[in-house]
C-alpha cells in the first residue's frame, strides 16, 4: 500500500517537473484535432441548422419543456439548469448537472443589429467570438467585448463580464439592454431596466442561471477604427503606477477624458506597464509602426509588454482585432504554467501556431486527480476590488500568492441603489465625486503561487479564504467562474441576496433552479482536497 502510494506520488512528481514536454507532446496535438472536429461541428451547425428566422419557434420548444416540467409531481422533479456540458463553460469548478434536469437551449444565432439604436439582438449562445467576427467587418463592436473568444454571450449576462472598456461603461450588465426570459412556469418575459421586470433585471447578473433560462438579450454596441494607438507607459514605483492608474481611469475626477482602452500588468510589486489604447486611423508615414501582434511567432502579449520596463515609453498602432485578442496565445499567462518555455523564439516559429490550448480541450481532459492538484497548486481568480485600495491589493495578493504578472482593469460599479442587486451600492469613499458610480478594479491573480513553485508547503484554502476575507472587508466580489471558499453565511454577508431571495420567491424559481450558493460553490470537499496536496510532491 505504502509503495503504491509512493508509486504514485513519483509519477506524480515526474509529470510535474516534465510538464512542459508532456503539454507539448501530447495535449497540444490533441488539442488540436479536438479544435478541428469542433470547427468541423460549428461549420455544420452554421451550413445546416442556422436559422435565425426559427428563434420563436426554437423558444416555444424550450417553454414547452419548462411546462412539462412544471407539470409533474413536486416531488419527482429535479431542479433545472442548461444542459450546455460543463467542459463547454468557463468556469474552473465542475457543477454536478447530472443531479439537475437538464433542459437544452440550442440558441446560436445573431438575431438583428440595430445601427440606429447602437444594438444587437442575439441568442444566448452566440460566443464573443462569433459577435466580434460579425461586428467588426460592420464598423462595431461589443461595448464589453472581453478577450476570451468562448465566452457566451448569454453565460457572461447570467455570471459576470468585464473588459479594459469597463471604466467607461462598467460591468458587462450595465451594457444588456433587454433580457428575453423563459421562468419556472414557462412563461417567456422580455426584461429591461424600467418596464414591470426591473426587478428582475437587477438580479439576473450574477444570479448563474438560477432565475430562469435566457433566451435572448440586446446588447449596447459602439463604433470602432480599424486601429488601436496603444501607448505602453513603464512606471516604477507603486504607488505612482496605483496614482497612475486612478487618474487615466476617471476615478479622481468624472468629466476627466479617459483613454478607450485601459489596463496594467504589474511585473512585481514595484513594476508595472500602464497600457494606454485609443481608437485611430493611422496616419501616413506611421504604416511601420503597425503590430499584428497576434501572429503566431510574435512573442507572447504580456512577455513584449515587459520589455517597455527597459525600453521605455512607446506606442504602436494595432488592428483592432489583434488588440481583443492579444492576451488569446498566453491566456493572459496561464499558458507559462503548462508550457514553461512556450515563449522561446525557436518554440514561437515552429509550434506557436498550436498555441492556445482549447480551453474546453483542458476541461474535457480534468481527472478528479488533475482537478484536485490545479485546484491547491494553481490560482486562478478575477476579483472585482475598489480602486481606492489598489496598494492594498497588490500587497495581499503578495502576501497570500506571491505570483506575478497581476492583471489589472479598471472597472466604474453604478450605485443602482441598496438591495435592488446582488451587488451592494460602493461605499462613499469608493465613489468618484459626484458620480453615480464607484471605480473599482478587477485584480486577477492566475499562475502558480511562489511557495508550490520553491516547493514549499502552500495552504491554498487557508490563502483563498484570507483573500475572500480581505475582499469582504473592503466590499468587493470574486467572479464567480473560478473557485470560492465561503460558507453559505460568508457567501450572504459578501453578496447582497435580499433582492435575489424576493425574487426567487416572487418568479417560483425556489425548487425549479438551485440557490446561488449551490450552483457556484466547489463540487469538492476544498478542506478535505486541500489537506491532502498542503505538502509539496
Ligand atoms: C446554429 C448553430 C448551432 C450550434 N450548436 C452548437 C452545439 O450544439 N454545441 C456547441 O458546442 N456549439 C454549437 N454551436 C457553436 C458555435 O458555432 C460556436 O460557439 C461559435 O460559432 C464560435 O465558434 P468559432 O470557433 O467558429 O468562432 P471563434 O473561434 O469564437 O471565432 C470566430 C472568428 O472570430 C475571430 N475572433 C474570435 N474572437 C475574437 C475577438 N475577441 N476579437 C476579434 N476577433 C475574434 C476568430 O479569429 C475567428 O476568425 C452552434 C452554432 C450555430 C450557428
Ligand atoms: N473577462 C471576463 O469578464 C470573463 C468572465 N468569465 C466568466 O465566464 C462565464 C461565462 O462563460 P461561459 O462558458 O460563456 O458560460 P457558462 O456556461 O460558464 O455559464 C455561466 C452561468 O450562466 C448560466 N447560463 C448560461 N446560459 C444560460 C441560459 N441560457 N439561461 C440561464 N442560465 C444560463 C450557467 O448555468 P448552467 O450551469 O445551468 O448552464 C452558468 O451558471 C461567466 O461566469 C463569466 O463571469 C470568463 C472569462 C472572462
Ligand atoms: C480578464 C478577465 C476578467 C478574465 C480572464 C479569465 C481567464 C483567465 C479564466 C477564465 C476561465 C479560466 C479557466 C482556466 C484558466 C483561467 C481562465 C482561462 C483553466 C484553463 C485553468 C486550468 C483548468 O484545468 C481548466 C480551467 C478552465 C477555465
Amino acid at each position: 500500500m505504502g509503495s503504491e502510494v509512493g508509486l504514485k506520488q513519483r509519477i506524480a512528481r515526474w509529470m510535474e517537473d516534465h510538464r512542459g514536454l508532456i503539454v507539448v507532446l501530447i495535449v497540444l496535438p490533441l488539442s488540436l484535432i479536438f479544435d478541428a472536429l469542433m470547427q468541423f461541428r460549428h461549420w455544420v451547425f452554421r451550413k445546416f441548422i442556422s436559422a435565425p428566422e426559427k428563434h420563436d419557434e426554437r423558444v416555444r420548444a424550450i417553454q414547452k419543456k419548462v411546462r412539462k416540467w412544471s407539470e409533474q409531481p413536486q416531488k419527482d422533479r429535479k431542479m433545472m439548469c442548461t444542459a450546455r456540458p460543463n467542459w463547454q463553460s468557463l468556469s474552473t469548478t465542475f457543477f454536478r448537472k447530472d443531479l439537475c434536469h437538464k433542459i437544452a437551449i440550442p440558441l446560436y444565432d445573431i438575431l438583428e443589429l440595430k445601427p440606429s439604436h447602437m444594438s444587437i439582438r442575439v441568442e444566448p449562445m452566440v460566443s464573443v467570438g462569433q459577435a466580434t467576427a460579425f461586428l467588426v467587418p460592420r464598423g462595431y463592436t461589443l461595448a464589453v467585448c472581453l478577450e476570451v473568444a468562448e465566452a457566451t454571450l448569454g453565460g457572461l449576462a447570467m455570471g459576470v463580464g468585464m473588459t479594459t472598456y469597463s471604466h467607461k461603461v462598467g460591468l458587462y450588465q450595465e451594457s444588456i439592454i433587454a433580457y428575453e426570459m423563459v421562468l419556472s412556469d414557462g412563461s417567456l418575459v422580455r426584461v429591461t431596466r424600467d418596464n414591470e421586470y426591473s426587478d428582475l433585471y437587477h438580479t439576473l447578473p450574477w444570479s448563474h442561471g438560477t432565475l430562469g433560462f435566457l433566451v435572448a438579450l440586446e446588447l449596447q454596441i459602439i463604433k470602432i477604427k480599424p486601429h488601436i494607438k496603444m501607448e505602453y507607459i513603464p512606471v516604477k514605483g507603486k504607488k505612482n503606477y496605483c496614482n497612475m492608474m486612478r487618474e487615466l481611469s476617471g476615478a479622481l475626477d468624472k468629466d476627466k477624458a479617459t483613454p478607450d482602452y485601459l489596463e496594467a500588468t504589474i511585473y512585481n510589486k514595484e513594476e508595472a506597464v500602464i497600457m494606454v489604447g485609443n481608437f485611430s486611423d493611422v496616419p501616413p508615414g506611421e504604416e511601420n509602426k503597425i503590430n499584428h501582434l497576434t501572429r503566431w511567432y510574435k512573442p507572447w502579449f504580456y512577455k513584449y509588454v515587459e520589455r517597455f520596463l527597459k525600453k521605455g515609453r512607446d506606442y504602436e498602432y494595432i488592428p483592432l482585432g489583434d488588440y481583443l485578442l492579444r492576451h488569446n496565445r498566453a491566456i493572459f499567462w496561464v499558458v507559462e504554467t503548462m508550457i514553461p518555455f512556450g515563449n522561446n523564439a525557436l518554440f514561437r516559429f515552429f509550434f506557436g501556431w498550436l498555441l492556445p490550448p482549447k480551453i474546453a480541450f483542458l476541461k474535457f481532459t480534468t481527472t478528479p486527480g488533475v482537478r484536485a492538484m490545479t485546484f491547491t497548486k494553481q490560482v486562478f481568480q478575477d476579483i472585482v476590488l475598489p480602486m481606492n485600495q489598489l496598494e492594498d491589493q497588490i500587497d495581499k495578493s503578495e502576501e497570500l500568492f506571491d505570483l506575478y504578472p497581476v492583471l489589472v482593469y479598471p472597472c466604474r460599479i453604478y450605485d443602482h441603489g441598496p438591495h435592488r442587486g446582488q451587488l451592494r451600492p460602493p461605499r462613499k469613499d469608493q465613489m468618484v465625486p459626484g458620480a453615480n458610480y464607484g471605480m473599482f478594479n478587477d485584480l486577477g491573480v492566475y499562475g502558480v503561487p511562489r511557495p508550490v513553485l520553491e516547493k514549499k508547503r502552500f495552504d491554498a484554502v487557508d490563502a483563498m479564504r484570507k483573500m475572500e476575507r480581505f475582499t469582504q472587508e473592503v466590499g468587493g466580489y470574486p467572479f464567480l467562474y473560478a473557485d470560492t471558499f465561503m460558507t453559505r453565511e460568508e457567501f450572504e454577508k459578501m453578496f447582497d441576496l435580499t433582492a435575489y431571495e424576493q425574487v426567487r420567491a416572487k418568479y417560483n424559481a425556489n425548487g425549479a433552479f438551485p440557490h446561488l450558493h449551490d450552483k457556484i460553490k466547489p463540487e469538492i470537499d476544498v478542506v478535505e482536497v486541500g489537506k491532502q496536496y498542503m505538502d509539496p510532491l
